[in-house]
């Protein structure tokens, strides 16, 4: 049976099948800011996105996520920490099954309910499938969710999701700008990174945004009510999708901002 996140299929497990799961550059991590370096050199982010990009909406089974079409450079990423151009080619979510959990990056220990990457490959190769496997194949953008007022950047998102409540479900889903589910401020930190998912490729330079976005408990109940489970089989809850921090390694993590 296929990877997951229940107790015989979980990220404990996945080193069966995964053995790069305990490699030098693994994610998520537990950022300790005061252990971060500034570098002064550290470009601000430039993200451009075309909203007629979007191009549906898709229960995997381990997560939702939004397709981007990804065949010019009409969405993409420079600057930042990373060199040339990357391409926007879906962003998705981890959350928890309560709001004290659910984020797969932590911060001084602490986790967010949900936790968004926005996943972008490097145009240095010919496409998303040949850039997964190369250490400086993908960028993504990791922004927290934290609980506070309903955030009505997110309705667009959340109400398409009860078409998709089962495993391999997918809906049309167009003109939507990521840039509207984005802080205020672009700081961020940085480091390189993994998947968080198997195959777990040693192959992101993450990029964590330090302000956080707000999410409301009822909208953090629509995110809960997706299943992992196809439609027709005993249901499990879409919840708690989230790896937890992996040691860091020797790595060094860089703030864009003092
Ligand atoms: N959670 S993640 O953004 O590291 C990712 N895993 C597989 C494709 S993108
Ligand atoms: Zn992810």
């Amino acid at each position: 049976h296929g990877w997951g996140y229940g107790p015989t299929n979980g990220p404990d497990k996945w080193i069966e099948s995964y053995p790069v799961a305990d490699g030098p550059r693994q994610s998520p991590i537990n950022i300790v800011p005061k252990e971060t370096q500034y570098d002064s050199s550290l470009k601000a982010l430039k993200l451009r996105y075309n909203p007629s990009d979007a191009n549906g909406l898709l229960n995997n089974g381990h997560s939702f996520q939004v397709d981007f079409v990804d065949d010019t450079d009409s969405s993409t990423l420079t600057g930042g920490p990373i060199t040339g151009t990357y391409r926007l080619r879906q962003f998705h979510f981890h959350w928890g099954a309560s709001d004290d959990r659910g984020s797969e990056h932590t911060v001084n220990g602490i986790n967010f309910p949900c936790e968004l990457h926005l996943v972008h490959w490097n145009t240095k190769y010919p496409s998303f499938g040949e850039a997964v496997d190369k250490p400086d194949g993908l960028a993504v953008v990791g922004v927290f969710l934290k609980i506070g007022a309903a955030n009505p950047r997110l309705q667009k998102v959340l109400d398409a999701l009860d078409v998709v409540t089962t495993k391999g479900k997918q809906t049309s889903f167009s003109n939507f700008d990521p840039k509207t589910i984005l802080p205020g401020s672009l700081d961020y930190w940085t480091y390189e990174g993994s998947l968080t998912t198997p195959p777990l490729l040693e192959s992101v330079t993450w990029i964590v945004l330090k302000e956080p976005i707000s999410v409301s408990p009822a909208q953090m109940a629509l995110f809960r009510k997706l299943l992992f489970t196809k439609e027709g089989e005993a249901e499990c809850c879409m919840v708690n999708n989230y790896r937890p921090p992996q040691p860091i390694k020797g790595r060094q993590v860089r703030a864009s901002f003092k």
